[in-house]
């Protein structure tokens, strides 16, 4: 077992333990937010035929040439068609068809002109300009090509998307399963919202931080309650939560207090510790262990801590899970806008706020920061990474920073 790692050789080590997962099919209306398990070409032109954008006539351009306000041209009209029904007549030279928004051009048609534009006398029209040959036709394959790829596999589904997959005809989708996260809650002190507050407890924030971050990231949470600084108590739980879920990720009892046994429920259970503590702040209490395959991940109970270990360490792992392209956070360099008065003998992140002002990044610190404070990961982006042995921060220095959150943008 690896003790006090850097959280790069967490994330690495953590990544060799993650599986990719399982792929199944969804309909169209269950779509918006799935991650696509494969390719997806169009089958069909779109449009899959050539049609008119408007309520007009169609005829040929050349009918038109020497049409003028004094000199109408007067063509004879030898059909009517509708959206959604075949032109039965080919346009020949001195005919019109009438054709509605959405309608098939007729064979022997070469424009479109709108009704506004010419009168209409019986079965007669009277053209007071010449038309140009191709306009107002909106051509088959004029969006899609036949054979084209419309979206790659690893694409989260957008509304416009499932609009796309509709528009070519594709009512099953191949997306990947929704990863399965159990979230454990440990602590005697830890109680549900629900409840009534009493003297010494603290209401569960951890619990529904994380469901509600796996739900936004397109995986089902698997809330498995607050179970009591009990070893036998927390196995139990961890049992049933290995044999419903992908991953399991607790929280709380991971550090050396006298109630802390996560670590050895872990153990009890058989599981494989792969590393215990990282060299970072927040969160350094941190264990990761695996059973049967499955990654079970201890965060530390203090809501920022287990927030940012989570966000740096276990997103990386559940959007490989999910089967997205793009896993790890990304990295900046920005502009500190205030100060940090404190050193940093170990590793530290911030939770900070970037914004980007004529292609330079501006970042300041979003509130207080200790690891208990869950306030300031409200308005927070990313985290500025402070390198081991520095001083205070001043404003107007350059600061690394990784792009994290859930908050007001998703990285995905
Ligand atoms: N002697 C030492 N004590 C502590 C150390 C240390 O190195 N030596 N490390 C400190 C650090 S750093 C952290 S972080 C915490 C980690 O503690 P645990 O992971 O064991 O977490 P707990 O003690 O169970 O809880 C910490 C804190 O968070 C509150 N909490 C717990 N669960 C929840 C929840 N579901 N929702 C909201 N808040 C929760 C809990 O009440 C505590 O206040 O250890 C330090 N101690
Ligand atoms: O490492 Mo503790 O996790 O500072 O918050």
């Amino acid at each position: 077992m690896k003790t006090g790692i850097p959280l790069e050789e967490a994330q690495t080590l953590l990544l060799n333990f993650t599986h990719p997962v399982t792929e199944c099919q969804v309909s169209l209306t269950s779509a918006v937010g799935r991650i696509l398990s494969q390719d997806v070409r169009t089958g069909i032109n779109l449009p899959p035929f050539d049609k008119s954008p408007l309520d007009g006539y169609a005829l040929q351009a050349k009918d038109t040439e020497l049409a003028n306000s004094s000199n109408p041209v007067t063509l004879e009209v030898i059909e009517e068609v509708q959206a959604g029904y075949m032109p039965k007549k080919q346009v020949t030279p001195g005919t019109v068809t009438k054709v509605m928004t959405g309608a098939p051009i007729p064979n022997g048609a070469d424009v479109i002109v709108k009704f506004e534009d010419v009168k209409r006398a019986g079965n007669k029209v009277e053209l007071y300009y010449p038309l140009k040959a191709g306009n107002d036709i909106i051509r088959a394959g004029e969006d899609l090509r036949q054979g084209e790829v419309i979206a790659k596999r690893g694409t989260v589904l957008t509304p416009p998307l499932v609009g796309l997959l509709a528009a070519i005809g594709v009512d099953e989708i191949p997306v990947f399963s929704k990863t399965r996260i159990a979230i454990l809650s440990t602590g005697d002190e830890v109680i549900d919202p629900a409840e009534e507050l009493r003297p010494g407890k603290i209401y569960n924030s951890n619990q529904h931080f994380l469901s509600a971050y796996c739900s936004q990231l397109g995986a089902a949470p698997v809330a498995m309650g607050i179970v009591p600084d009990e070893k036998e108590a927390i196995v139990e739980r961890l049992t049933q939560a290995l044999d419903l879920a992908d991953l399991v990720i607790t929280t709380g009892g991971v550090s050396v207090g006298d109630y802390d046994i996560v670590p050895a429920a872990f153990k009890e259970i058989g599981a494989d510790i792969i590393f215990r503590k990282i060299d970072m702040k927040p969160g350094s209490p941190m264990i990761a262990a695996s059973y049967n395959n499955k990654l079970i991940i201890g965060l530390s109970g203090n809501p920022a801590a287990a927030y940012i270990t989570f966000d740096l360490i276990v997103v990386p792992l559940i959007k490989i899970m999910l089967g997205l392209d793009q896993k790890m956070p990304p990295k900046i360099l920005a502009i500190l806008k205030d100060s940090f008065n404190k050193s940093s003998t170990q590793r530290r992140f911030l939770r900070a706020k970037v914004q980007t002002i004529n292609n330079t990044n501006y970042i300041e610190l979003t509130g207080a920061q200790s690891n208990g404070v869950l306030k300031s990961m409200v308005a927070c982006n990313a985290l500025i990474d402070v390198p081991a042995g520095s001083g205070p921060l001043v404003a107007g220095q350059e600061v690394s920073a990784v792009m994290v959150g859930s908050g007001s943008e998703l990285f995905i």
